[in-house]
């Protein structure tokens, strides 16, 4: 077992064991490019919580639901914090950004306006008008795809599909629409209607929406006279938190979600069928139909069983010495719950390479997602949970439930199930990295 260097382990105590380090460089090695491999791969050897020295950062990553739920409820007030990296300080977004504040009343604050002003049930089912309008505009685009006969970038039809569901829940904007200020400031800058912007490089994305008017979410939470002072910058921050964080995440799962179903054209049968019965060949799916859709919802949490698209959810940062699992993480450590790895652990998962959404059926039905069971976790858990779970299942069923149930889908010509690329690209997002393309056909 190695000590981190110029720290002293309590006397009794190891610390988590782990590779050694090098010198100034520490493990960085390791890591190579899908550190979430990697890290699994050590795990499998030195146990279910191990340490590394990444460069300067002490970091321990816990690979089994039990420590997850140690970390994430059990010691949750020590491990409430992040760890921020240098490009979110250069920023200034560690002063403003949800993400990335330590637990304080401002925090508190923000996830106080969020929760009950921005994206409260009331308030959701009051705006879903604005999402479905959206969800029509992308069926509309992908029906001219398939009289064209062009196949469909799924990704990057969910990208600009999920920045405008955004858009029009937070802003009430409708980016596409040209009598907008705020889509006209958008086209400026990025050269393009939002139904051709697709992917903006998250580069460019900053500087566009530093641009772009933040007003609205300033005047909603003016008038709801909440945060007295509210300037440009923050009102700027909290829009690209709540922006970036969440169009990456929500399209990519919808791209991997249909990776999978075109890859297992009898699981896609079946969730034809169930759609079929319960709403209608063809037909939008609506945000209140998700309750009676088990099928489809035991595919989305196999999606984010074996993709979770944070893979180390969003770093924490440990605020004393604590004891986890037998071992002692020091104060200041950067902790990564690998929710990856939680979701192949042998010895929760059988057939785990698998895409088996009947796992989640009869008694799998008890397992969620909203982090009260630490076998499956793609939003986190304890007082940082995503905090917009709730609205990311709404635009994700709403997207990928209507382009299964308006269309078949058939993957580009020569590619078959079996040869399909499902490799990994880590990133902001863990995303597919050849992006997934298919023919839509009339249904
Ligand atoms: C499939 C979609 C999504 C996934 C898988 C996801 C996942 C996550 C995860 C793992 C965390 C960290 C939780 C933790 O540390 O325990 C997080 C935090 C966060 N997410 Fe999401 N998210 C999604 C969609 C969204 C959307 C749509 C938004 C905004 C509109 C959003 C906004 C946030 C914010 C602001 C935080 C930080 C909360 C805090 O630190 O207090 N997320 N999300």
């Amino acid at each position: 077992f190695h000590s981190f260097a110029g720290r002293k382990a309590i006397p009794g105590k190891l610390l988590p064991p782990g590779p050694k380090p090098f010198p100034l460089i520490g493990n960085l090695f390791e890591l190579g490019d899908k550190p979430h491999v990697s890290l699994t791969k050590l795990s499998q050897r030195y146990g279910p919580i191990i340490s590394l020295q990444l460069g300067q950062v002490t970091t321990v990553v816990v690979s089994s639901s039990t420590l997850a739920k140690q970390i994430l409820r059990t010691h949750d007030q020590v491990f409430c914090n992040r760890t921020v990296p240098d490009c979110v300080h250069a920023c200034n977004h560690s002063y403003y950004s949800l993400p990335f504040l330590p637990v304080s009343p401002k925090w508190r604050n923000l996830r106080k306006i969020c929760n009950s002003h921005l994206f409260s049930a009331k308030i959701l089912d009051a705006n879903k008008a604005n999402r479905r309008v959206k969800v029509q505009h992308l069926i509309d685009d992908v029906y001219e795809s398939m009289r064209a006969g062009r196949a469909v970038e799924i990704g990057k039809a969910a990208f600009a599909t999920t920045l405008n569901l955004l858009s029009r829940t937070i802003f009430s904007v409708d980016l596409a629409d040209p009598s907008s200020e705020t889509a006209r400031k958008f086209k400026e800058n990025v050269r393009g209607t939002m139904e051709d912007v697709g992917k903006p490089n998250m580069v460019d994305f900053f500087p566009l929406l530093r641009k772009l008017d933040p007003q609205g979410i300033r005047r909603r939470v003016t008038k709801l006279n909440i945060s007295k002072g509210w300037n440009q910058e923050k009102g700027t921050s909290m829009s690209q938190d709540l922006f970036t964080v969440g169009t990456e995440t929500t399209s990519a799962t919808t791209e991997w979600a249909m990776a999978e179903l075109l890859r297992n054209p009898e699981i896609m049968s079946k969730a034809k069928v169930e759609l079929g019965q319960m709403i209608g060949k063809e037909k939008l799916v609506e945000e209140f139909d998700i309750a009676r859709l088990p099928y489809l919802q035991a595919i989305i949490k196999e999606t984010f069983r074996l993709h979770p698209v944070a893979p180390f959810l969003i770093p924490r940062k440990v605020e004393s010495d604590v004891e986890i699992g037998g071992y002692i993480v020091p104060k200041g450590t950067q902790v990564l719950v690998n929710a990856w790895a939680i979701g192949r652990d042998p010895d929760t998962w059988d057939n785990l390479d698998l895409f088996k959404p009947e796992r989640f059926i009869g008694s799998g039905n008890e397992i969620d997602i909203m982090g009260r069971n630490f076998e499956l976790i793609p939003f986190g858990g304890g007082r940082r949970i995503c905090p917009r779970l709730p609205l990311a299942m709404r635009m994700l069923y709403l997207m990928w439930g209507s382009l299964i149930n308006c269309f078949d889908w058939k993957l580009e010509d020569g590619v078959v199930p079996q040869t399909m690329n499902m490799e990994e690209k880590f990133g902001l997002t863990l995303q597919i990295a050849h992006p997934l393309r298919a023919q839509p056909k009339k249904s």
